[in-house]
């Protein structure tokens, strides 16, 4: 059942389908292709206690560019004095601007931030950039190709030279949550509040046409509130973030306390409000080993977007005693073995995270990627 408020605005909300939004054709609903947003540089690493160099990150996400991964969200723009990890993540763009990893196909990086501090940040590096445009100039136009969804905006000729030119795009994420505590915690402000600062990003980056996806953290399950909580509540504002102008809702389970039924009732909550799973992605983190078994919930319902991190990296850092995220290679493998498409080799990604957990001196979370490696050394045990 929906609240009234939602039910509300859901003739709105609806009509908003015809409009088109920048994710919603990246995964059609119920197809054979999975979309898989790669975290790991970002929320796997912000947590991380020892300072991770600035060296690595950018070889981390090199290595990922090279694995068939089309999204990745590659660093955030929020206070250092917070999250004191991702400090250097201008250097990260300023590399990806400057030395655009080749790639067959054109990827996306998406970068996380909380208030318009953060975006003039971004913007400082990214708008600074000789193949990116300024405020000045006529801004990118949104790709409106339904066959190609990643596919390279065109841009003004003003304000690019083509040898200069980056086939890779840059978006940006911001984040709630679905409790007030964890907002408290995690950003300094109420829910309300978390809304109100947002409104001047959407209006900056709807003048830029930079695509925003939108967070919604603990919607199974809050550090602070415990794991009930409301279905409504993050479904009234998914609606809020949608009608604001976001292009894609990720729903995350930051405590990793999402079971099967809750995910579902989760689920149906969202579309009963108007939520198309296609505006969707679902982002689990894997504290209770639940989080490829919400996996198979979600894709039951239609959603084709999943954010992961290579070799399970992760943890929020005002989220204590959650772990990692689903590891990417289990993803993948997961995908292989129910005939759905990632474009992920899965070889070239579990090698990726075997280089980063040696390098971050921890365990590799991931089953799939530990045994990959195994059977690429010639173990005979591992089938797969
Ligand atoms: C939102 C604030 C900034 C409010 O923090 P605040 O202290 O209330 O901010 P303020 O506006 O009072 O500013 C205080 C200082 O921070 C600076 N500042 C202010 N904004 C920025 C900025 N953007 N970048 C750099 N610096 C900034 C500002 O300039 C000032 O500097 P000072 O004058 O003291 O030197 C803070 O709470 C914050 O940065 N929070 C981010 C926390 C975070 O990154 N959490 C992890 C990501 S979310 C997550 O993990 C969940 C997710 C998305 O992964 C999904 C899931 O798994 O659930």
């Amino acid at each position: 059942m929906t609240t009234a408020r939602t039910a509300a605005r859901l003739p709105r909300l609806l009509s908003r389908r015809l409009c088109h939004r920048a994710y919603s054709q990246a995964a059609a609903r119920g197809g054979n292709e999975v979309r898989i947003v790669e975290v790991g540089p970002r929320d796997g690493l912000q947590n991380e206690k020892k300072t991770v160099p600035v060296a690595t990150k950018i070889e981390l996400v090199d290595r990922l560019s090279a694995t068939g991964l089309k999204t990745i969200e590659a660093g955030s723009f929020v206070s250092p004095k917070w999250v004191p990890q991702m400090a250097n993540s201008s250097e990260i763009l300023s590399h990806l601007l400057d030395y655009p990893p080749k790639s067959s196909e054109p990827l996306t990086y998406q970068w996380l931030l909380p208030n318009t501090q953060g975006l003039d940040n971004f913007l400082s590096t990214y708008s600074s950039h000789p193949s990116n445009f300024t405020k000045t100039d006529k801004p990118p136009a949104l790709n409106t190709s339904s066959q190609d969804p990643n596919s390279m905006p065109s841009t003004s000729p003003s304000s690019t030279s083509s040898s200069l030119l980056s086939p890779h795009k840059h978006e940006i994420s911001i984040f709630t949550a679905a409790t007030e505590t964890f907002t408290q915690k995690n950003t300094n402000c109420s829910i309300a509040e978390s809304l109100e600062r947002f409104k001047s990003i959407f209006a900056t980056a709807k003048e830029l046409s930079l695509p925003i996806r939108a967070y919604i953290s603990v919607a199974l399950g809050c550090p602070y509130e415990g794991p009930n909580v409301s279905p409504h509540a993050v479904a009234d504002l998914a609606v809020s973030l949608l009608e604001m102008g976001a292009d894609e809702i990720s729903v995350a389970d930051t405590t990793g306390q999402g079971t099967a039924p809750r995910t579902a009732e989760l689920l149906k909550t969202l579309a009963a409000a108007g939520v198309d799973v296609a505006d969707l992605a679902l982002h689990f983190h894997d504290t209770w080993g639940m989080a490829l078994v919400n996996m198979i919930v979600g894709l039951e319902h239609g959603v084709r977007t999943f954010d992961a991190a290579v070799a399970g990296l992760g943890g929020c850092p005002f989220s204590p005693g959650a772990t990692g995220n689903v590891a990417s290679e289990d993803v993948v493998y997961l995908c292989e073995s129910l005939g759905l498409k990632t474009g992920v080799d899965l070889a070239a990604l579990a090698g990726v995270g075997e280089w980063i957990s040696e390098e971050l001196g921890r365990e590799n979370e991931s089953r799939a990627g530990k045994a990959t490696m195994a059977k690429l050394r010639g173990g005979k045990g591992v089938g797969g």
